[in-house]
C-alpha cells in the first residue's frame, strides 16, 4: 500500500530547478534509501513532502489524501528527523523528549513511557539527566532520533542521520533503522553514504540534479550495470596519465580519476586491462590493481559520469 507519493513534483528555487518532475511511491513496510549526492535536492524532497516548503506544480499524497494531504492528522503521522540537531542544549535529553512528545499532543503516563521507551530505544536511558552539550555528536544524533518516536509515526523520514558521527553511533543508528521497520514504521532515509544504503534499504532511489534517476532495490541496481567491468588502478604520478588515451580505448565508457585511484569502466569483455597497464606503465608506476564487484557508486557513476561521494565531475 502506497502512504506517500510525489507526482511530478516541480520545486524551484528562484531560477534554480531544484526537483524536477519527481515521481516516487512510498509503500508501507519498506525503508527507502534516497541517495545522492550534496545538493541533489533530498532535503527539498523531504520538505515538500512533508509539507514545511510550498511547491510548484505536482501533486502529493499522504495516506491516501491528495486534496489536503498536509492535515495535523497526517502530519501526526509522520516523524521527521531533521538534517540539522533541533534538540536544545540545556534541557536534559528527558526534557528534550518530553518536550516534543509534547508537541505531538502526549501528556501524562502515555508520555513518560513513550520517552523512557524512546531513551532506551537509542541508547541513551542513562543519559536521560544529561544535558546534550555534555553529548558527543553520535549521543546528539541518537538524541535527535529518539525526538522523532515518541509519538510512534507511521512513516519515519530521516534526512542524513548519521553525518559526522563516530562509526559506533553509525551502527547503533543503522541497527535502529532496521529495528523501526520490523516493528511496522516505514521509513525514508536520506543519505550520500552508499554503503548505509547498501545496507539497509529494502528500495534504492537515486537523485541527482533534482532528478530521479534510478529506482529498485541493490540487486535490480547493480544488475543494470553488470554488463560492465571495471580496472581501478593506484598510480604514482596521476597527473602524468594520458587520460584521453585510455578514453579512446575500444569499449571504455567512463574514466574517474580521485586523488592516485583511476577507475577505468568498460564494456563487458572489452579486455582493457593489459592495454589499460601499458598506458600508464609509460607515464609512472602502478602501486595496486583491484577488481571489485559493482555497488551503488558505480550505479551512480554509470547513470551520471560522476561520484557519489563529492559529486563532481571528474574527467
Ligand atoms: N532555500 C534555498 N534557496 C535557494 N536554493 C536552495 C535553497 N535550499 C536548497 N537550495 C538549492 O537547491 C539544491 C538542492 O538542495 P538540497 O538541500 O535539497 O540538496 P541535498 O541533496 O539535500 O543536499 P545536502 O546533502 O547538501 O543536504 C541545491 O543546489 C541547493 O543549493
Amino acid at each position: 500500500m502506497v502512504i506517500a507519493s510525489l507526482q511530478g513534483v516541480v520545486k524551484r528555487y528562484g531560477s534554480h530547478l531544484a526537483l524536477d518532475h519527481v515521481d516516487l511511491d512510498i509503500h508501507e513496510g519498506e525503508i527507502v534509501g534516497l541517495l545522492g549526492p550534496n545538493g541533489a535536492g533530498k532535503t527539498t524532497l523531504i520538505h515538500t513532502l512533508t509539507g514545511m516548503i510550498p511547491f510548484d506544480r505536482g501533486t502529493i499524497e499522504l495516506f491516501g489524501s491528495t486534496k489536503n494531504p498536509f492535515t495535523k492528522k497526517n502530519k501526526s503521522k509522520m516523524g521527521l528527523v531533521t538534517q540539522e540537531l533541533t534538540v536544545f542544549e540545556e534541557l536534559t535529553a528527558k526534557e528534550n523528549l518530553e518536550f516534543f512528545a509534547g508537541v505531538y499532543g502526549l501528556r501524562g503516563e502515555e508520555r513518560k513511557k513513550r520517552v523512557a521507551e524512546a531513551l532506551e530505544f537509542v541508547g541513551l536511558s542513562t543519559n536521560a539527566r544529561s544535558a546534550p552539550n555534555k553529548f558527543s555528536g553520535g549521543m546528539k544524533r541518537r538524541l535527535n532520533i529518539a525526538c522523532a518516536l515518541t509519538h510512534q509515526p507511521k512513516l519515519l523520514i530521516m534526512d542524513e542521520p548519521t553525518v559526522g558521527i563516530d562509526p559506533q553511533s553509525r551502527n547503533h543508528i543503522l541497527e535502529a533503522v532496521q529495528e523501526l521497520r520490523k516493528r511496522g514504521t516505514t521509513i525514508l532515509y536520506t543519505t550520500h553514504y552508499m554503503e548505509e544504503v547498501q545496507a539497509i534499504a529494502s528500495r534504492v532511489v537515486i537523485v541527482d540534479q533534482g532528478q530521479i534517476i534510478t529506482d529498485g532495490t541493490v540487486d535490480e541496481l547493480i544488475k543494470t550495470i553488470q554488463h560492465e567491468e571495471k580496472i581501478k588502478i593506484d598510480v604514482t604520478e596521476p597527473a602524468l596519465v594520458p587520460i584521453s588515451r585510455l578514453e579512446q580505448l575500444d569499449g571504455v565508457k567512463q574514466v574517474v580519476v580521485d586523488g592516485s585511484n583511476i577507475t577505468v569502466i568498460s564494456k563487458a569483455g572489452a579486455g582493457n586491462l593489459d592495454r589499460v597497464v601499458s598506458i600508464i606503465k609509460e607515464h609512472g608506476g602502478l602501486l595496486g590493481i583491484h577488481a571489485e564487484k559493482p555497488n551503488l557508486e558505480d550505479v551512480f557513476l554509470t547513470l551520471t559520469g560522476k561520484q557519489l561521494r563529492d559529486g563532481e565531475a571528474k574527467e
